[in-house]
């Protein structure tokens, strides 16, 4: 028995929706010339809600055709009061922008709309509180751009570890999108990655480049996130150096909500802002969206006024208040989905559908479980874990020097504590000996993860499992603060 419903959605307004968790919604939108793809949802907790207004922008027809939903959301209602129109005011923007910097690129003449003196793309950070819904706005944004038919490749930015971006959570990322990216579970908030996703998804998959912080918490260590940042900035600003062609599609960073709230003087504004300067300065920002908060645009004004412009957006009233222990299922969720892939089932009485606008084919991956010798991987430990107390220090000593030095770690050790750990494998170390650096470990992007499932001591093997069988033996990997048991 299938449960349909039409609503006719008048301008300016939007369809919310909440789903329980393991259930997914179809909606589709009739009488189109173009085919929008049919949005299924599917959530592991009661949570998830989708703009549909953000796709209105496609529609050809003047009149507003009907949209069928199928399924059975936990709340479901219209809204007549949204920030759309100012999401699609700041698009255009961004969009005469793109052109400008294309028309100086091509040493075309400039057009005549009087600020033809400005040919930067834009580098936007979008900053608000949590539940503000900077993510939603990022995606939109990025969405807006890549549907504009110029070809742009806008490069998005994820720096919330919080978050799981594409891979998992507890990484920073970027990728370059060059179609809508679709985001139908929050297994994948911003989209599939290539690496993790099967070839059925492989038209829209994104290949990030991703750094493994290995902790949610931004607070935990903010000198590695620093670095990170400022590492993920030299690639970016590299890449669009070699290829200008991408570089005026510009760039959109996600946040997290730790770099705007606090206070805003004392050590842990101090904090905040050494983190958002770094945005700022390897980014080469030029844009400051933050998300419906008077006193962060006060503060962002005061100090990046006068270097770049800051505006202040309205904050939806869609968004939904995601608790703590709702982002925790969702990490187990993303992890599970990371090494299982994941199978959306549509609604009863729904055959087939698209999900995230690609042929929904179950999207199960079989993980490779792999028994090595502990000696097979070379693991460290960064940050806050690996510290000796404070009062443990010479006098005199910087606790920064421990936040940052990498300790080996002797899996067979009790303080290890490997079983069930997420590990991050590194990228090779730099062939050029001549090249190599201490710290060389902190710099190097995550090629994937692994989970420790068992270790065997006596016999000195470990269980490791992986979504491919990719080469472990011989590699270097990262610990961090997340467990995962299936
Ligand atoms: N305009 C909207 N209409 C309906 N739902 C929305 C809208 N914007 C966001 N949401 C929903 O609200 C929730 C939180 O939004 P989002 O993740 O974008 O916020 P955020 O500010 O990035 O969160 P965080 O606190 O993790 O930084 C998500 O479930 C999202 O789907």
């Amino acid at each position: 028995m299938s449960d349909s419903k039409e609503w006719h959605l008048h301008p300016e307004t939007e369809y919310r929706f909440e789903l329980d968790p393991g259930t997914s919604l179809v909606i589709k939108v009739s009488d189109l010339c173009s085919p929008l793809p049919s949005l299924t949802s599917h959530s592991s907790k009661g949570v998830m809600q989708r703009s549909l207004a953000q796709n209105s922008q496609r529609l050809p027809t003047p009149t507003h055709p009907p949209i069928h939903v199928t399924g059975r959301p936990s709340t479901e209602y219209v809204s007549d009061e949204t920030p759309m129109s100012t999401y699609a005011n700041i698009h255009f923007v961004f969009e005469q922008m793109r052109v400008r910097a294309l028309r100086d690129l091509h040493g075309s003449p400039p057009s005549d709309d009087g600020q033809h003196a400005i040919t930067d793309p834009p580098r936007v950070l979008i900053l608000g509180p949590e539940n503000s819904g900077k993510t939603s706005i990022s995606k939109i944004l990025t969405n807006y751009t890549v549907r504009a038919a110029q070809n742009w490749s806008p490069l998005l930015v994820n720096l919330d570890p919080s978050q799981g971006a594409w891979t998992i959570p507890g990484t920073i990322s970027a990728a370059v999108v060059r179609s809508p990216i679709g985001t139908a579970s929050p297994a994948n908030p911003l989209g599939s990655a290539a690496t993790s996703a099967p070839t059925a998804l492989a038209s829209n998959a994104l290949i990030p480049l991703t750094y493994w912080y290995g902790n949610p918490d931004t607070k935990s260590n903010p000198q590695l996130l620093d670095r990170l940042v400022r590492n993920l900035g030299v690639h970016v600003i590299e890449r669009h150096d070699m290829d200008p062609q991408a570089r005026v599609s510009g760039l959109i960073i996600d946040t997290p909500s730790s770099f705007a709230s606090g206070p805003s003087s004392g050590s842990s504004a101090d904090s905040r802002h050494t983190l958002i300067k770094a945005c700022v300065d390897a980014f080469q920002i030029n844009v400051i969206l933050v998300v419906g908060h008077e006193k962060l645009n006060a503060e962002m004004q005061r100090l990046y006024g006068t270097q770049l412009t800051v505006v202040k957006i309205p904050k939806s009233g869609g968004v939904v208040e995601l608790d703590h222990a709702y982002r925790e299922r969702v990490h187990s969720y993303q992890l599970h989905a990371y090494m299982y892939g994941q199978k959306i089932d549509p609604p009863p009485g729904v055959s087939s559908g698209l999900v995230g606008g690609e042929a929904a084919t179950e999207l199960i991956l079989s993980p490779s479980s792999t028994i090595i010798n502990l000696g097979d991987l070379t693991i460290y430990r960064v940050g806050p874990e690996s510290m000796a107390p404070s009062s443990a220090l010479p006098i005199g000593a910087a606790r920064t020097l421990s936040e940052m030095q990498p300790t080996l770690l002797d899996p067979a050790s009790s303080g290890a504590r490997l079983v069930n750990r997420v590990l991050a494998l590194l990228a090779p170390f730099n062939e050029d000996e001549n090249e190599r650096y201490d710290e060389e470990i902190l710099d190097l992007p995550a090629v994937g993860f692994l989970v420790v499932t068992s270790l065997d001591i006596p016999n000195k093997k470990m269980t490791v499992l992986a979504p491919t069988q990719g080469p472990i033996v011989g590699g270097t990997a990262i610990t961090g603060s997340f467990e995962w048991t299936e």
